[in-house]
């Protein structure tokens, strides 16, 4: 066996190698056998004998030098990769010379290529478990998000001192009510209802008063327009609206008289003196039908101005 073959590369030595001792296991195996028969019959049965013996111990010397000392090397180096950890640097590798030593190399390298497979299955299974943790954050940020897109939707529609509808939202509704009545041929009353004056409740209570009086209002506005298609609306400062579908002129009128009555009586909170309120109420119906939804607001916000000017605390009808 050679020693240098230890630099050629492991897949072209080993076939290399097993042909040599295949080639000396069909030649020389032979020849030595008949080159014995050949000396026994040359000496006639007898008379050089020792030259027999001496061809069949060269026979034998050379089948364990050429066939079972390579078999026994190739065995050991099975067992030696087998059983024995290997040292991962070939500077640590035991001796062992021949084709053992290559089939050791090979071992090594097969263990080492396990070993980086095993790392990269390591590597990402970790990648993945981060994947899975950065989308649940993902996730988390796009919930927090919709929620805070709800509040903003929210917020757009809805007054955040009596949480009453806002302006924005209350005039899409009225435009949406009035194309309705008008396709069904129905009724809506419009009424604007203004705190008399509220200013002088400010000065003369404060303006945390003027707030807390301002909710209490927008809670009896809710309590007594409380019908799925009713809709009341703050349009600013002490100004509100109640959109009432269905609603003509004499029964809106009528829920409108009585809630004067219940605001003058209303308890506000501290006991704080009372309010009233001014009016002004429209009605659109077939009979009286009116261009847009705007102008059904105007005629009942012109209609409040009357009430006003008329020394307020009453309800005004528009024309
Ligand atoms: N406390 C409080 N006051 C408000 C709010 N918004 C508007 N106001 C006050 O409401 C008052 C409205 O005054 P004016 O427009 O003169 O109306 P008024 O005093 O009620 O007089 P008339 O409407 O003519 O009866 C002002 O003093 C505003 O500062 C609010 O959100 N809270």
């Amino acid at each position: 066996m050679h020693t240098d073959s230890a630099a050629e590369p492991l897949d072209r030595a080993m076939p290399r190698r097993l042909g040599s001792l295949r080639l000396r296991l069909t030649l020389a195996v032979p020849l030595l056998t008949a080159a014995i028969v050949a000396a026994f019959e040359w000496s006639g049965g007898g008379h050089a004998v020792w030259l027999v013996l001496l061809l069949s111990a060269a026979q034998l010397l050379l089948i364990e030098l050429w066939l079972l000392r390579p078999l026994r090397q190739l065995a050991a180096g099975c067992e030696a990769m087998e059983s024995a950890p290997v040292p991962l640097t070939p500077g640590e590798a035991a001796p062992v010379a021949g084709l053992a030593l290559e089939l050791d190399r090979i071992g090594h390298a097969m263990r080492r290529a396990r070993g980086s497979l095993w790392q990269q299955d390591q590597d990402a299974r970790e990648l993945r478990r981060e994947l899975a943790q950065q989308r649940t954050l993902l996730e988390q940020a796009h919930a927090a998000l919709e929620a805070n897109q709800r509040e903003l939707a929210s917020l757009a529609r809805i007054d955040a001192l009596t949480g009453l509808t806002n302006p924005r939202a209350f005039d899409e509704t009225l435009r949406r009510e009035f194309k309705r009545a008008q396709r069904q041929r129905g009724l809506l009353a419009v009424a604007v209802l203004d705190l008399d004056n509220f200013k002088q409740f400010n000065l003369a209570h404060g303006t945390a008063a003027g707030d807390a009086a301002l909710q209490r209002v927008a809670a009896l506005l809710n309590e007594r327009f409380k019908r799925d298609t009713d809709v009341v609306a703050r349009l600013g400062g002490e100004e509100f609206v109640a959109l009432l579908p269905g609603f003509g002129m004499a029964e809106a009128q009528g829920v409108l008289e009585s809630l004067r009555d219940e605001l003058r009586e209303l308890r506000l909170p501290d006991g704080v003196g009372s309010l009233t309120l001014s009016v002004g109420l429209a009605a659109a119906s077939p009979a009286h039908p009116y261009l847009s939804a705007q102008a059904l607001l105007q005629a009942a916000d012109e209609a409040l101005y009357i009430a006003k000017h008329a020394g307020r605390d009453r309800l005004s009808l528009a024309a």
